[in-house]
């Protein structure tokens, strides 16, 4: 397998007179193998922008090193640009222009031959809707848009900012099919998002990042495999036993949690080591049934971010380093602005 993408040790410190010094990205790390699609996640604030922005030369770095297809960027972003599309901000396009003379523009304007216009027209499901104007386009269009433009140097590895955002569930649909696609084209796909279920349906690997570091990586089969903590739900005749079975399991070695009609066990190797277990005991099984988490309940596992009753907690809070420090913005910038 090739890498198309790597990151080591990518480290950004954003420094502003207003919010004081923050570890946007502090060591991070990510992989990402030829032909994939492959989800980068992470919670608000934790990072994504960031790093994208530094692969793409928009952003400098504190420290680290970025490959893209095998060239050490951004040193080599003059050599691999040409084969690297990404939209990173919600491209703007002139709403008196059609789709199509956008992307004739575009195209004229990088050099591209004029008919693979109406080969990504094509691509992204736009050419019947070609000749009307931009601004009588739905979300989903314009992002059809947008991506068809990163399209047309036909790259070999395309990063995309949360393409699905804003879009209802049929524009995810049609985006789902187009990464899928462009994947199966040989395009390497890079895309960040917090729709974990979109992700899970589309990714073939993903990167989970919070607080700026990578928290799990690898097939999404695999980090599901290795973090969703498995387990059997088990319910017996009488709910009234409850506690009794949940005392026994656990004296047994178990790992158990209670709820109002059942119990959930973990670190259970045999389902048929629970019941008997319990029958042991004289407690019957109702019910014993394999759960196995989703990439929501793994990434919020893992990113913290689940909601803890009775605490309120903003997600990048942990991320802001000391207070308020009027010498900090080293980048000499407004308040808030990108300090690279
Ligand atoms: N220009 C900036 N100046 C100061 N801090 C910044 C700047 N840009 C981003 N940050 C901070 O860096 C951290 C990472 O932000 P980033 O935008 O990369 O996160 P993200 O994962 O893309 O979030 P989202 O999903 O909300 O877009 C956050 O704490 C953010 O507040």
């Amino acid at each position: 397998m090739t890498a198309v993408l790597e990151i080591e040790g990518l480290r950004k410190t954003y420094r502003s007179r207003r919010r004081g010094v923050r570890h946007a990205l502090d060591g991070f790390d990510m992989l990402v193998e030829q032909g994939q699609v492959h989800g980068f996640l992470g919670p608000n604030g934790s990072g994504k922008t960031t790093t994208l922005r530094t692969l793409l030369g928009l952003i400098k770095p504190n420290g680290g090193r970025m490959a893209l297809l095998g060239r050490e960027v951004p040193a080599a972003l003059p050599e691999v640009a040409g084969a690297v599309g990404a939209i990173v901000e919600s491209p703007q396009f002139f709403p008196h222009f059609t789709a199509q003379d956008t992307l004739s523009l575009l195209a004229g304007a990088g050099g591209v031959p004029q008919q693979r216009v109406a080969e990504v027209l094509e691509l992204v499901g736009l050419r019947d809707r070609a000749g009307d104007r931009v601004k009588s386009y739905s979300l989903g269009m314009k992002q059809r848009l947008a991506v068809a433009s990163a399209l047309l140097k036909n790259p070999r590895l395309l990063i995309l900012d949360e393409p699905a955002n804003g879009l209802d569930p049929g524009g995810i649909r049609e985006m789902r099919a187009l990464m899928r696609n462009l994947a199966e084209s040989g395009m390497t796909v890079v895309l960040s998002s917090h729709i974990l279920g979109e992700v899970q349906l589309i990714c073939d690997s993903v990167t989970i990042i919070s607080l700026g570091r990578r928290v799990a990586a690898g097939p999404v089969a695999q980090v599901l495999a290795q973090h969703a903590g498995n387990g059997l739900r088990v319910r017996l005749e009488a709910a009234t036993d409850l506690p009794l079975a949940a005392e026994a399991l656990s004296r047994a070695g178990a790992e158990i949690t209670t709820n109002d009609d059942h119990l959930m066990v973990y670190g259970v190797e045999q389902p048929a080591w629970v019941s008997r277990t319990l029958a042991a005991q004289n407690l019957y099984v109702s019910e014993l049934a394999p759960v196995t988490a989703d990439l929501e309940s793994v990434f919020l596992d893992l990113t913290a971010t689940a909601p803890v009753p009775g605490q309120h907690r903003q997600v990048d809070e942990s991320a802001l380093v000391g207070g308020s420090d009027p010498q900090a913005n080293g980048s000499g910038g407004t308040p808030g602005s990108w300090g690279a």
